[in-house]
């Protein structure tokens, strides 16, 4: 099956997300995500930008089912998104890898999404041996979280998500408090993910070198949806959303 053919297949099922009419406030407060649609093909590499305060994370945190929307309805892989539902088919790399990475060993933390599964001891190892590999961390194996560097710390955590084979992957500003060697790791790691992305951050240039697709959210709403280059080079929807033209388009 071609690229488009498994796409067209997918457009009738709602993709990998789908959001329809979505809305979400957080108690006694104003509306943070506002009449949301939009939908994201399997596959599909996604920014999400927008200023601070956009609804970017509670976004992310109603797609894996920890807020719950006060309306609409959100599909992953054609199936409704429950609140507290474990989906291990989507994944969340937090903004800080303090808050995903909690164990006494590098091998520990990233065993417990596989130990999770019920899956055997061997296939876990595997996993775990995989997952490292694939983040090119595996010599941190025996080391402890706490003690590694930030840019380090970032590619265990990824790992530590991935070792459950999610289909789907979120990352929520992953780039943040990165050097430029880790933060160019991180960029080769993501165009090699064959996942469905979405990538919420204010790193643009990252953005246009990782997405094919970007959605520009202000206070909610999606304001724009098409290609990272053409978005982020539109000085004047950039800016009346709070954002600039990234360097390497002006
Ligand atoms: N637990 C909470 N209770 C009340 N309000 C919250 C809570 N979490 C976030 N908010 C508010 O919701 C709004 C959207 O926050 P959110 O973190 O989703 O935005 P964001 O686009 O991810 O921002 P940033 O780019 O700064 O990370 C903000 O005004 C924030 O203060």
């Amino acid at each position: 099956m071609t690229k488009l053919e498994e796409q067209a297949r997918w457009v009738k099922t709602g993709g990998a997300i789908a959001a329809s009419g979505v809305w979400f406030s957080y108690p006694n407060r104003p509306a943070i995500l506002q009449d949301l649609s939009f939908s994201i093909l399997p596959r599909e590499r996604v920014g999400l930008i927008g200023s601070n305060g956009a609804g970017k994370t509670t976004l992310f945190l109603t797609i894996c089912g920890l807020l719950s929307p006060t309306g609409g309805t959100l599909t992953l892989l054609g199936k409704p998104i429950i609140k507290g539902e474990f989906r291990p088919e989507i994944g969340l790399v937090f903004q800080n890898p303090d808050d995903q990475l909690f164990c006494a060993s590098v091998r520990d933390d990233v065993a417990f999404g596989a130990e999770n599964l019920g899956l055997d001891p061997e296939e876990v190892d595997r996993r775990v041996h995989q997952a490292l590999s694939a983040t090119g961390v595996l010599p941190l194996i025996d080391r402890v979280p706490h003690q590694l560097s930030g840019g380090e710390k970032c590619m265990v955590a990824i790992a530590s998500v991935l070792v459950m084979h999610p289909k789907v992957m979120l990352y929520d500003e992953p780039s943040a408090n990165l050097d430029l060697r880790a933060r160019r790791r991180l960029i080769r790691f993501l165009q090699q993910s064959q996942q469905t992305l979405a990538i919420a951050s204010h790193d643009l240039e990252m953005i246009l070198e990782v997405c094919d697709r970007v959605l520009l959210l202000d206070r909610g709403q999606v304001v724009a949806d098409g290609k990272p280059q053409t978005i982020m080079s539109d000085r004047t929807l950039m800016e009346t959303n709070g954002l600039e033209v990234p360097l390497s388009l002006t």
